[in-house]
């Protein structure tokens, strides 16, 4: 699904309404009533309903969404925040039709009304925020501000119209404060700023309604971002055919684990055998091999030394020979922060023609001296948690927290490669400029090995025939989802990197409808 901007929405209305010829007033009647179809249900209990009007579009909404509950009978107040003569275009048809109706409208314009306005306000139990939609567009001061910290403190079930008031609507942040909602009803398609941190935390239950735009109005936008659903999921899932063996599913060699992290090798060989992957080689450290052998009895084990400060030229052949078995590499996790990873990487790039996941000390190995990847053959999707993108790019952690698309989308152009940038929102970028939104996850997936667990699972959808952009947002996509069962089980605060194992195969089953 399409995920947009500001003023991609825009332009999608403006197409709507000037081209196609359906009426703004109409979009606005429609975006009404899917607000009041979307939470009549939740008004059963509820004795006062105040709706909360800027004097812009979004404000429009609210008035048409007063008047038909009012129509509804439900007992409605609605309090304009702002100029009410300033109203115009189709909210002041919206509001001049609530106007005629006698419905009770107050108006917070000055410090004198802030007491009334704080009394309907405590008053009420449910609040619907129309102050600002897509339109904010600066830091939000006076009264204002002042608005939603009491809209925030009561003690009311808040529904947000489109966007909570204060959210950035194309990159989550919050201009000065935001209505807090329990439940969004946004237009058409998702807002970037709805699904990104801080913005997310202030959405609540986000619910995308029908407005009767036309596809063709949303198709001729050239939207950049996406997010996987579950409908769609299924599509990318590869498939198993009857006639078929282990060969057919990929032959994926993963080079991880060293004596100090020896379990790093097992996540990442077992996600991907649970991810489907045919014959899964491991190449660890020949001291710890045991560990995988005993861990991941599936697993074919090939062992190195790393006795001297070099690689021997024995186990240079042995790894040259696996790179021309093997469809598709994952290195990295667990492999250690010293001068044979780094070698073992650079072999890897400048040999291996297909494509390979380099993770944790991998990445590390790269943060020292990223002109490895300029020398390459291969295709590199990378999958960074934030420390490990800001060493890569000598950029500070709060900077590239705070922009997580574009840092992700300017790595993915400079080197052409696919970058995983891992956090609380994964985001997913290709070299073509697209970027996917991860949705899912859950705060128990902050454990150790949780990063492996993705490298296995990726690894072993290139291993299975995808390419490298959709088998890194089908991967973020199935780690995730096993990690929301792996909660759903367990809780967050016990999950552990193996929960998440355990629970891939029941993610792609579900997908599939299996
Ligand atoms: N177009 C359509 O077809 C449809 C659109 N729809 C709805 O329209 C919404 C977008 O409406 P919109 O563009 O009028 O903007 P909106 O969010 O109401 O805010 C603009 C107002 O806020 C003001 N303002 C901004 N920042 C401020 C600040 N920090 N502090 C104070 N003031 C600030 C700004 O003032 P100005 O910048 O002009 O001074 C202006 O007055 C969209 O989210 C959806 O709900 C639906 O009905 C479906 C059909
Ligand atoms: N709060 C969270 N919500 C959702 N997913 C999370 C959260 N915290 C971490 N994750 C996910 O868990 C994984 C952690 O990876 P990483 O930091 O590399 O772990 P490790 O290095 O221990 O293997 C990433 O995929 C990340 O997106
Ligand atoms: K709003």
């Amino acid at each position: 699904m399409k995920v947009v901007k500001s003023y991609e929405m825009k332009e999608i209305d403006r197409y709507t309404i000037e081209e196609i010829g359906i009426p703004g007033i109409v979009l606005m009647e429609n975006a009404a009533m899917s607000v009041v179809s979307e939470t009549i249900q939740l008004l059963k209990e509820s004795n006062n309903v105040v709706i909360c009007c800027g004097i812009g579009n979004n404000g429009g909404d609210g008035f048409a969404i007063g008047r038909i509950l009012s129509c509804n009978n439900v007992k409605v107040s609605i309090i304009i925040i702002g100029d009410s003569s300033k109203i115009k275009g189709d909210a002041k048809i919206n509001y001049d039709i609530a106007r005629q109706l006698n419905i009770d409208i107050h108006e917070f314009y000055d410090d004198k009304q802030i007491d009334e306005f704080k009394n309907i306000v405590n008053d009420c139990d449910v609040i619907y925020d129309a102050i600002f939609g897509t339109g904010l567009c600066r830091e939000i001061t006076g009264k204002y501000l002042e608005a939603i910290k009491i809209i925030n403190r009561a003690n009311a079930y808040r529904i947000a119209i489109d966007i909570p008031s204060g959210v950035n609507s194309d990159d989550g942040q919050i201009l000065g404060d935001s209505v807090c909602a329990d439940k969004t009803v946004t237009f058409c398609l998702p807002k970037v700023g709805l699904l990104l941190y801080p913005g997310a935390n202030y959405v609540g239950d986000l619910v995308v309604t029908d407005i009767g735009i036309p596809n063709i109005s949303v198709e001729r936008i050239n939207s950049h971002t996406t997010i996987m659903d579950d409908n769609l999921a299924r599509y990318f899932i590869p498939n198993r055919v009857k006639m078929s063996h282990k060969g057919s599913y990929g032959k994926v060699l993963v080079i991880a684990g060293t004596s100090k992290m020896s379990g790093a090798a097992v996540l990442t060989s077992l996600s991907a055998y649970r991810t489907g992957a045919g014959l899964v080689k491991t190449f660890i450290e020949e001291s710890v091999s045991s560990v995988v052998t005993t861990k991941v009895p599936e697993a074919v084990v090939e062992t190195y030394s790393r006795a001297d400060i070099n690689i021997s030229n024995e186990d240079k052949e042995k790894l040259l020979e696996m790179l021309g078995w093997a469809d598709t590499i994952a290195i990295g996790p667990g492999l250690g922060n010293d001068n044979i990873t780094r070698e073992i990487l650079e072999i890897v790039i400048s040999n291996f023609n297909k494509t390979i996941v380099v993770d944790a000390d991998g990445i590390n190995a790269l943060s020292k001296d990223k002109e490895i990847l300029n020398n390459r053959k291969c295709e590199v999707i990378i999958t960074p948690h934030l420390g490990e993108m800001s060493r890569l790019i000598d950029y500070d952690i709060g900077e590239i927290t705070n922009n997580t698309i574009k840092v992700a989308v300017e790595l993915s152009k400079n080197y052409k490669i696919t970058c995983v940038l891992k956090s609380a929102r994964t985001i997913i970028s290709s070299p073509n400029g697209m970027v996917n939104i991860n949705i899912y996850g859950n705060s128990g997936m902050a454990t150790a090995g949780s990063g492996d667990v993705l490298t296995g699972i990726i690894v072993s959808l290139l291993g299975q025939g995808l390419n490298a952009s959709d088998a890194a947002i089908l991967g973020v996509y199935i780690h995730s989802k096993a990690g929301d069962k792996a909660k759903d089980d367990k809780g967050e605060h016990g999950l552990i990197a193996n929960d998440i194992i355990c629970n891939i195969p029941y993610v792609i089953k579900s997908s599939l409808n299996e």
